[in-house]
């Protein structure tokens, strides 16, 4: 069994689900937040930092890696786990929703997508058997069924002409794929922001034997109300005993709002893209550690944060690093980032094994956000 979901407990105060994932490179308890590695990489950090942070799964992108360095010199490199000197479990998106987010001259036709890479301009084309080839050189615990993650706003037509393309990709994945004892192949339920297609959608997929289900098509511009009501419509309908996968979502009230709502795995590019400019997330609300008022201030980042960057640095020497475009700058502040949200999820866990998760949440809300939230 590639990897087999554990229900631990369900939070009697929001039904949110303490979980463990069993993988073939460990075990990872859930609700997890997966950080994202595009390019065979979670920027600036290495895999010991990962390890040192409590990180158990990262991710990858199908999109990136075929068009650089491609899949065959990765195999090669012992799939990704060799090539990237990581012994943990990996996850790997399928490369549709990167086609459309960054090249250009896409067509998309029921045998697959026709594009140019955003690096060299060739003209490109992925399907679904392309898609699970290309993942399953990959190697990774985890892969995800090629879809269509349709744009936001979009007609109710559209929507559910392309889900129902995404439902026939669906087996055409399942038909594709080669090592299904190796690598799970979870199906990505669409449905755009139509509640009465969520539910045909959830039940399309859910209709495939599979060990994970994926929720796609959000986090793509739509209002938080409007994806946590998709949500609502959507978690009843999966499997309890299936890993739910909220895709590209991370914010930190996204990351609680979503486990109250029956999600059990995250990603998303914000910790590591806003460290870059010099803005963190900390047990105070976010912290934009490049800003003058800083200069002189030689206390930690996140007084309430046991990391490495918070228990050796000040934010005035973490914003002369940034002002200086100085590498370790970043380095700092995307170890933070990533430890303050792996350490709000351990938070989250421990408040659904006691029962006040809406509690957690309230408290939370009102340190970070302020009381307005
Ligand atoms: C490395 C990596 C980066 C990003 C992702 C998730 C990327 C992502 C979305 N991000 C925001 N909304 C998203 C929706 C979808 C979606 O509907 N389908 C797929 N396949 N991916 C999505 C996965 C892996
Ligand atoms: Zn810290």
């Amino acid at each position: 069994m590639a990897v087999r979901y554990e229900l631990i407990k369900i939070c009697k105060q929001t039904g949110a689900r303490l979980g463990r994932l069993h993988t073939p490179h460990g075990t990872i308890d859930t609700p997890v937040f997966m950080p994202v590695g595009t390019q065979a990489t979670v920027k600036t950090m290495s895999p010991e930092e990962l390890k040192e942070m409590g990180s158990g799964i990262i991710l990858s992108n199908t999109y990136h890696l075929f068009l650089r360095p491609g899949h065959e010199i990765v195999k090669e490199a012992g799939g990704l786990h060799g090539f990237i000197n990581w012994d943990r479990a990996i996850l790997t998106d399928s490369g549709g929703f990167q086609v459309f987010s960054l090249s250009d001259l896409r067509k998309i036709e029921e045998e697959g997508v026709s594009f140019r890479s955003h690096l060299s301009g060739q003209p490109l084309f992925i399907s679904p058997e392309k898609s699970i080839e290309i993942q399953n050189a990959l190697g990774a615990d985890i892969i995800m069924a090629f879809d269509e993650c349709p744009p936001y706003p979009a007609e109710r037509r559209y929507v559910r002409d392309s889900m129902d393309r995404t439902h026939r990709w669906l087996k055409r994945c399942v038909g594709a794929h080669q090592r299904p004892e190796d690598q799970a192949l979870f199906g990505i339920v669409q449905g755009g922001m139509y509640k009465d297609l969520r539910q045909e959608s959830a039940k399309q997929i859910t209709s495939v034997e599979l060990p994970g289900y994926a929720i796609g098509g959000l986090s793509v511009g739509e209002s938080k109300d409007l994806m946590y009501e998709m949500l609502e419509v959507t978690t009843p309908l999966l499997p309890q005993n299936k890993p739910r996968y909220l895709m590209g979502v991370g914010s930190p009230d996204a990351l609680v709002e979503g486990v109250i709502r029956g999600v059990d795995m995250f990603d998303c590019v914000l910790p590591t893209r806003i460290a870059r400019n010099g803005t963190t997330m900390t047990s105070q609300g976010r912290v934009v550690v490049r800003n003058a008022k800083y200069a002189r201030d030689f206390t930690p980042l996140d007084p309430e944060c046991d990391c490495y960057t918070c228990r050796n640095y000040s934010r005035a020497y973490l914003r002369h690093l940034i002002k200086a475009d100085e590498t370790f700058g970043i380095r700092l502040t995307t170890y933070h980032n990533l430890y303050f949200l792996l350490r709000l999820m351990e938070q989250i866990r421990q408040a659904i094994l006691e029962d006040r998760l809406q509690d957690f949440r309230d408290a939370f809300f009102e340190k970070y956000y302020g009381s307005d939230e």
